[in-house]
C-alpha cells in the first residue's frame, strides 16, 4: 500500500504521516522544503515527540520523499502507483500542487481506485481540490476526494533536528464515506462519518474560532503564545464568550447535547493551555485574510447567528481584533494592513469580510474596531 502526502510540515509529519505509517502504508512525502526532503531521503525515518505529562516518542519508519520542484517527473510517477493521496499545505496552495496530482492521476491505470484527501483546516477542503484538478483533468469516476476534518495542535518547530515534530497528544481525524465505494481504505485511528458537516463545523468554530480570537486579542494585549493569552481575564473571556456563541449556534443547526457541548469547549480551552506547548501567536493568527473571509472560522458562524436572531457580539470583538492584528512577517497581514490604512476599515470589511459597515454585525464589528484602535493606543 502506498500513500502520497503533500506537505511535510507539522501536520503532514506529525499527524497524517504518522497515521499513514502506522496503518501500513509505504509513504512519500512532497515538499518544497529542499531540507526537509533531502533528510526524509536521506534517513527514511523521523520522530514525533508527544507535549504530554507521559511524554515519550514514536519513531515513524519506512518514509521518504520528493521536492516537488526540482523532480515533478517523480512525482507524478509516485502518483501513479498510490493508493491514497493527502494533502496539507494550506487551503491556499491546493490550487498551486492541483496540475501535478492532476497529471499523475491522468497517467494512472484508471481501473484502479485512488482516494485524495485534502487535511486543511477548511469546510469542503477535498471537494476544493477536486475542483482544482478539474481545471486540468476530467475526473475519472474512481477518484474519489472525500472530505475530512483534521484536529492535532501542532505549533511551530525549533529544533536542531529539522524532522522531529513535537506533537499534542489528542487527536481526531474524521473522513466523509458518502459516495464512496464499500473498499475504500480503512486509516489507522480515523473515524469515518456519512455527513461530515457537523464534525467539521464543531471543530472549525470551536478549535479554530476559539484559537483565532485568543491570538488575535493576544496579539493586542502584547502577548507571546496562546497559553499565555488565557492567563489574562480579559482574553479568556473574549474566547469563552465567542464559543458559547458558536456553541449556541451548533446546537441550533446539530441538536448537539448542551451539557457534551460545554464539555467539548472546556476541553478546548485545556487543550489552548497546555503548559507544554509553545503555541506562538503568530502561526495561529496567520493568514488573517483567509481566517477573516466569508466561510471561515469567524464571519461564516457570526453571520448564520444573526441571521437566526442570535447575538455575536463576542465573534464581533474576534473579528475586529483581527482586522487590528499586525505581522510584518505575513503576507496577508500586510496586504490587509495596507488595505485599511489606504481605504478605512469600512472598505475593508466590504473587500474581504464580504459584509457592509450598515448591516448590524458590520457596525458591531466597526464599533469594536474604532474602541480597540483606541486601546491599541492607550497601552502602546
Ligand atoms: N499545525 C496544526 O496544528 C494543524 C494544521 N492543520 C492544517 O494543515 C495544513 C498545514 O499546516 P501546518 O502543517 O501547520 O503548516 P506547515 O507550514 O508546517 O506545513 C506546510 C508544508 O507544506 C509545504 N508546502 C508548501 N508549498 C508546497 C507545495 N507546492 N508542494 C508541497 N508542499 C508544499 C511547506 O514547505 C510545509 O512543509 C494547513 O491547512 C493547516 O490549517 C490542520 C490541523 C492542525
Ligand atoms: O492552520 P490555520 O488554519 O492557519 O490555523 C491555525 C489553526 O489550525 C490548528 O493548527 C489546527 O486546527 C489550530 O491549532 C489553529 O487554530
Amino acid at each position: 500500500m502506498k500513500a502520497i502526502h503533500f506537505g511535510a510540515g507539522n501536520i503532514g509529519r506529525g499527524f497524517i504521516g504518522l497515521q499513514l505509517v502506522k496503518t501500513g502504508y509505504e509513504v512519500c512525502f512532497v515538499d518544497v522544503n529542499s531540507t526537509v526532503v533531502d533528510a526524509l531521503k536521506a534517513r527514511h525515518t523521523y520522530e514525533v515527540g508527544y507535549a504530554s505529562e507521559q511524554g515519550g516518542r514514536e519513531r515513524v519508519d519506512g518514509v521518504t520523499a520528493l521536492n516537488s520542484l526540482s523532480e515533478p517527473d517523480q512525482v507524478i510517477a509516485a502518483i501513479r502507483d498510490a493508493d491514497v493521496i493527502t494533502t496539507a499545505v494550506g487551503p491556499s496552495l491546493l490550487s498551486k500542487i492541483a496540475p501535478l496530482i492532476a497529471e499523475g492521476l491522468r497517467q494512472r491505470d484508471q481501473q484502479t481506485p485512488v482516494y485524495v484527501i485534502a487535511c486543511e483546516n477548511m469546510i469542503g477542503g477535498s471537494k476544493h481540490l477536486q475542483a482544482e484538478v478539474a481545471k486540468h483533468q476530467t475526473v475519472a469516476e474512481n477518484w474519489y476526494f472525500p472530505n475530512a476534518a483534521v484536529d492535532r495542535i501542532v505549533p511551530l518547530q525549533h529544533h536542531e533536528d529539522p524532522l522531529y515534530v513535537e506533537v499534542e497528544e489528542f487527536f481526531e481525524w474524521v473522513i466523509e464515506t458518502t459516495g464512496l465505494p464499500e473498499a475504500y481504505p480503512r486509516i489507522e485511528g480515523v473515524t469515518y462519518v456519512e455527513n461530515i458537516e457537523p464534525f467539521i463545523e464543531r471543530k472549525l468554530f470551536t478549535v479554530n474560532t476559539g484559537h483565532a480570537i485568543a491570538s488575535y486579542l493576544g496579539a493586542l494585549f502584547h502577548k507571546e503564545t496562546i497559553a499565555e493569552s488565557l492567563t489574562d481575564p480579559r482574553i479568556r473571556r473574549g474566547v469563552q464568550t465567542a464559543l458559547y456563541e458558536t456553541g449556541w449556534l451548533l446546537l441550533e443547526k446539530y441538536g448537539f447535547n448542551p451539557v457534551d457541548h460545554s464539555a467539548y469547549i472546556q476541553k478546548n480551552m485545556k487543550r489552548f493551555e497546555n503548559p507544554r506547548i509553545h503555541d506562538e501567536i503568530i502561526r495561529v493568527a496567520r493568514s488573517p485574510i483567509r481566517k477573516l473571509s466569508p466561510s471561515d472560522r469567524l464571519v461564516k458562524p457570526a453571520k448564520e447567528l444573526m441571521e437566526r436572531g442570535i447575538e455575536a457580539d463576542g465573534l464581533a470583538r474576534g473579528i475586529a481584533a483581527a482586522l487590528t492584528y499586525f505581522d510584518p512577517n505575513d503576507s496577508e497581514s500586510s496586504e490587509l494592513n495596507a488595505y485599511i490604512t489606504k481605504y478605512g476599515i469600512e472598505d475593508a470589511l466590504n473587500a474581504y469580510l464580504k459584509l457592509s459597515a450598515t448591516d448590524p454585525l458590520g457596525s458591531r464589528i466597526i464599533e469594536h474596531y474604532e474602541a480597540m484602535q483606541q486601546q491599541v493606543n492607550s497601552i502602546a
